[in-house]
Parts: structure tokens; sequence; C-alpha cells
């Protein structure tokens, strides 16, 4: 083991440690301290070491979400009263991926400008950088400097073009089971956007290949609960879940300030559950599903809604279980699952392949799930996983 060796700087304390290639940055915050190994290159770990880890984190999340949702909510407003895009034009879609994916990887870098972090995301650049992508581009990029500018502040910084090219091309990521990385949906349940129904913006954080700390914004998701029969006075919609590795799920309105914790509903009677499933029956096979409860004597219809509102909905006991059965060849993207799962496991669910296997984020874009995956909370899954091994034995049998 070398000499320490302290440097000084303004608002940080640095220590390197004899000739060993760390170089630990002691960053003092308001609120705690963060140790993170500065790396020299990819393959070394990064080091969070903290009173209040991932708080800066958090917080950078919760803003760009809030921001990435403004905008879509802008695009889709646009989208379905206007009389020259018919809900099948994908355009505007186009428009919004792209600029919430945007948004958000600028307002990461300019909320964490020392922290070696990746992001991993749905989209890349590269019919933008085309010559019949220019216009697409143009309104892209009014739209993050619109939003931007609608933060508040007197120095919001003005985007190029080549910047929101660059900013969509940090995303390119490939994540991995070594250092942080953001994984990035910029818009979950594209097709339930342009329905104008239910989508959304879904930014969670792996450390070491673990999730810890996931943000769901759900803009078109009410407030009050859905999924039951209980009576509401509040219309309101717009949620924004958010979670931090043991620390525990909340919720607050998109836009507001009032946080509330959540916790995932504790029934133990499976025939008093409901579920959630995709509304596309091309994501999920509803049949499987309904078999599921069938055997488990759910009597509720199932609540199709889609993108990962639904692990936010169940995350706050709107419903008890959620079912996902990919069709035979489709793969598991890991910003399908990663922000939603921590959502439902600090609010005390369980989040699991068809085989009862935890997801796995450390290997790359991909999610290798056996089957599909299943949610629920720690009462249920028994005999949910045994409903499950059955229908999917069956249904082996059969073919
Ligand atoms: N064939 C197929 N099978 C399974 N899943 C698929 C498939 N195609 C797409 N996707 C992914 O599903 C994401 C939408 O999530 P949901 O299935 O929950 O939405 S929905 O309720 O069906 O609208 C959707 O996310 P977005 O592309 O971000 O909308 C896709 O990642
Ligand atoms: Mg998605």
């Amino acid at each position: 083991m070398g000499t320490a060796t302290f440097w000084w700087r303004a608002r940080s304390i640095s220590v390197g440690v004899g000739s060993d290639w760390r170089l630990y940055e002691a960053r003092i915050q308001k609120r705690g301290i963060v140790v993170s190994t500065r790396r020299r290159s990819s393959s070394l770990p990064t080091l969070i070491v903290s009173s209040m880890p991932y708080e800066k984190e958090l917080a950078a999340a919760k803003k760009a979400a809030t921001l990435a949702a403004r905008l879509c909510q802008k695009v889709q407003k646009a989208l379905l009263q206007s009389d020259v895009h018919s809900k099948s034009d994908k355009s505007p879609v186009t428009v919004a991926d792209y600029g919430s994916q945007a948004l958000i990887s600028f307002i990461l870098e300019r909320e964490l400008p020392s922290e070696p972090f990746s992001i991993v995301a749905e989209e890349d650049s590269g019919d933008l950088r085309k010559e019949s992508g220019q216009d697409t581009l143009k309104r892209i990029t009014e739209l993050v400097n619109d939003t931007l500018a609608s933060e508040g502040s007197n120095s919001f910084s003005i985007l190029t073009t080549d910047d929101v090219l660059t900013a969509i091309d940090n995303g390119k990521s490939e994540g991995g089971s070594v250092g942080l990385h953001w994984v990035l949906d910029p818009i979950d349940g594209t097709k339930g956007f342009v329905r104008g129904d239910q989508y959304a913006i879904a930014l969670g954080l792996l450390h070491e290949g673990k999730v810890v700390l996931g943000v769901l914004a759900c803009p078109n998701l009410p407030l009050a609960s859905i999924g039951s029969n209980q009576q509401h006075s509040s219309n309101e919609v717009g949620c924004l879940f958010f979670a931090k590795v043991g620390d525990g799920t909340y919720m607050q309105a998109l836009g507001g300030s009032t946080q509330t914790r959540v916790h995932v509903c504790d029934i133990d009677n499976p025939e008093e559950a409901s579920f959630f499933e995709s509304f596309e029956a091309a994501h999920s096979s509803h049949d499987l599903s309904s078999s599921i409860a069938e055997k488990l004597g759910v009597k509720a219809p199932p609540v199709r809604i889609d993108s990962q509102a639904k692990y936010g909905a169940l995350s706050r006991g709107d419903g008890a279980i959620y079912l996902r059965f990919p069709h035979k060849g489709y793969r598991e993207k890991i910003w399908d699952h990663a922000a939603g799962s921590i959502v439902v496991t600090e609010a005390g669910g369980i989040v699991t392949d068809a085989a009862g296997n935890p997801l796995d984020f450390s290997k790359g874009k991909f999610l290798d799930v056996v089957s599909g995956i299943i949610v629920t909370n720690q009462k249920l899954m028994p005999s949910l996983l045994r409903a499950v091994k059955e229908a999917l034995n069956e249904k082996a049998s059969s073919l």
C-alpha cells in the first residue's frame, strides 16, 4: 500500500493512494461526502461512499425527467389537436422521442459535471444527420430550447443543432457491469403516446450492474389510484415516481413538490388481486396472462395500460400483479425495466423472470429473461410462480 497524498482544492479534497491507479476525490457537499474514483479506464470500478448516496443523482434525474415530460406533453397535445397530423403519423413521436433523449442527456451532463457516467438510451441520431432529417432536427432543437427556457432560469443554455445531435449520441453506451450507467427510455409506450393514452419517461441508474435509482414520469397517469372501485374527487393526472436503493419509493404530482411514500398492496389472497398487462397484445401474450389469472382465481378483469406506468401504478398498490410475456423471439431491453423495477422493489414488491430469477441488468443492453417478467408483492409471489410454471408447461405441451 503506498503513501496517501492529499491535494486541497477549492471545494474538494483529492486523495491519491501511492502509486495505485486510483484517484479518490471527496467532494464535500451540502449534506454529505461523496467519494468517487476518477476512472482512468472504463474497466475500473466507480466508488460512491456517502451519507446520502445517489442524492445528487436522484435530484438530477427528477429534474431531467420532469422537463422531458413537459416536452412530451407539448408534442402529444399538438399531435392530438392537429388537423394536419393523423394519429398514424409517426413524425411527432419521433420529435418527442429525440427531444426527450437530448434534453435528459444534456441535463444529466449539466447537473453532474464531475461524475464519470455513460448513458444507455433507445434513440440514436443517424436519421437526423441525413439531409431528410434536417427539418426534424430543427424542430427538436426548438423544442429542447423552449423547454430549457421554461425552467425559469435567466441564464439557460441555448443548444445548437450540433449540441442536440451530440446529446442524443451520448446515449450510445452499451452499459455493463462496471461503473455508472444511466438507462433511458425517452418515451416508453410510444403506441400509447400516439393514441393519447399512457406513456412514461423512464430513467434508471446502474452502479456496478445493479439498479440503484429510478425515476418514472407518467404524464397521463391519474394521481388517484386506478384499477380499483374507489371513488376519488380528483381527476388530476401526471405522476412522478422515484426510488433510491434502500430508501423506499415516493410519488409526487409531476411538477409538484409534495412527495408521498408509496407501497405495493398487501393482498395475500389471489382472488382479491387485479393484474396489469401490456395494452398491446403484440407486446405480451394476453392468453397466457388470462390462463395464469384463472389458475390463481383472480376475479377482476386485466387492467391494460401502456408503458412502465404499470410499474408505477403497482408500486402504489393500484393492482397486485404485473404479467409480461413477450412473444417468441423478442429480447427485452434494459431501458424498459430498469427504472420500473426499482420503483416496485423499493415499494416492497418483487420483480423476477418467469422462473423466479432476479433481473440481471449487468449484461449490456439486453435482459436475458426466462419466458417473461412477473411482478407482485412478497405474499403473492410463491403462488404466482406456481401458476406461471403450470401455465407455461401447459402451453409447451400443447405446441
Ligand atoms: N414485440 C414486442 N414484444 C414485447 N415488447 C415490445 C415489442 N415491441 C416493442 N416492445 C417494447 O414494449 C414497450 C412498450 O411497453 P408495453 O408493452 O408495456 O406497452 S404497451 O402496453 O403494449 O403499449 C416498447 O417500448 P417503446 O418502444 O419505448 O414504446 C418496446 O420497447
Ligand atoms: Mg420502451
